[in-house]
């Protein structure tokens, strides 16, 4: 990361949106770009997910939930199972508790707090973790486009998931995730939509940068 210059306000850009809508392809080109650190927050709930699945818990237990989420091992977030569609049903399930929510907000602010800014993807970043971020994207796209995105990714690590069981998995996890009471997945009312159903990954990208600069514009901000 550059040196943060103190008279230009921290860069903090805030992406959420849907599962594999393509916002951490577009929250990482983003942190390239401006140079400045990233975070992707659903590996924090994957981790905790995975904690709970490998002690034998159920998800649905908010105790179990919670005790991973306070204590959770750096070495999972390296796990190969880590990506994997049952652990994300696990990840998904573990994140509507609001204990849960709670041991993982501060690694999450502080995270949002560098000194020259900071880029984070997830589903609450815009809304719970960074509300004054001066950039915000929401991330999406049509339900079959991410699913057939995310089973060619699949494919692709040697994972055989039919398209219909990735698009079903897919619709229940968002959901699961708009639906729940603590920090629902939802668009920030000041958050610009970038929906990349029509667009590759250069073409997103580069929309992100031009909404970016757009919010930045609008506050009188300038990238450093
Ligand atoms: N605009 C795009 N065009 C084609 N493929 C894309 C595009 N954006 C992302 N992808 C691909 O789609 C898949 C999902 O993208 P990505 O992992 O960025 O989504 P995500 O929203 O971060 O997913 P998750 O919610 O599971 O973390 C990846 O294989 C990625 O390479
Ligand atoms: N800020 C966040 C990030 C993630 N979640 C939950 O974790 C699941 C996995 O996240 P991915 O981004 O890796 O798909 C996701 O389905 C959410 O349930 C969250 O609640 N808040």
């Amino acid at each position: 990361m550059k040196n943060p210059d103190p008279l230009v306000p921290p860069l903090v850009i805030a992406v959420d949106g849907p599962a594999a809508s393509g916002k951490g392809t577009i929250a990482k080109a983003l942190a390239r770009h401006y140079a400045l650190p990233f975070m992707d927050t659903g590996k924090l709930y994957r981790a905790c997910g995975l904690a709970v699945r490998l002690a034998g818990h159920d998800p649905y237990d908010a105790d179990a939930a919670t005790r991973a989420a306070r204590t959770i091992d750096t070495a999972l977030l390296s796990d190969p199972d880590l990506m994997s569609s049952l652990n994300s049903d696990y990840a998904s399930i573990v994140s509507s508790h609001p204990a849960v929510r709670a041991a993982l907000f501060e690694t999450q602010r502080a995270f949002a707090q560098a000194p020259g800014g900071a880029v984070l993807d997830g589903r609450d970043i815009g809304t719970v973790i960074a509300p004054d971020a001066p950039a915000k994207l929401f991330v999406t796209a049509a339900p079959l486009v991410r699913a057939a995105r995310r089973h060619a990714e699949l494919m692709n690590r040697g994972a055989d998931q039919p398209l219909a069981d990735v698009l079903a998995d897919i619709e229940a996890r968002d959901a699961r995730d708009s639906g729940r009471s603590a920090a629902p997945l939802t668009r920030a009312a000041d958050a610009a939509l970038l929906d990349t159903s029509d667009l590759g990954i250069d073409a997103a990208v580069g929309q992100a940068i031009r909404l970016v600069e757009e919010a930045l514009a609008r506050r009188g901000q300038h990238s450093a």
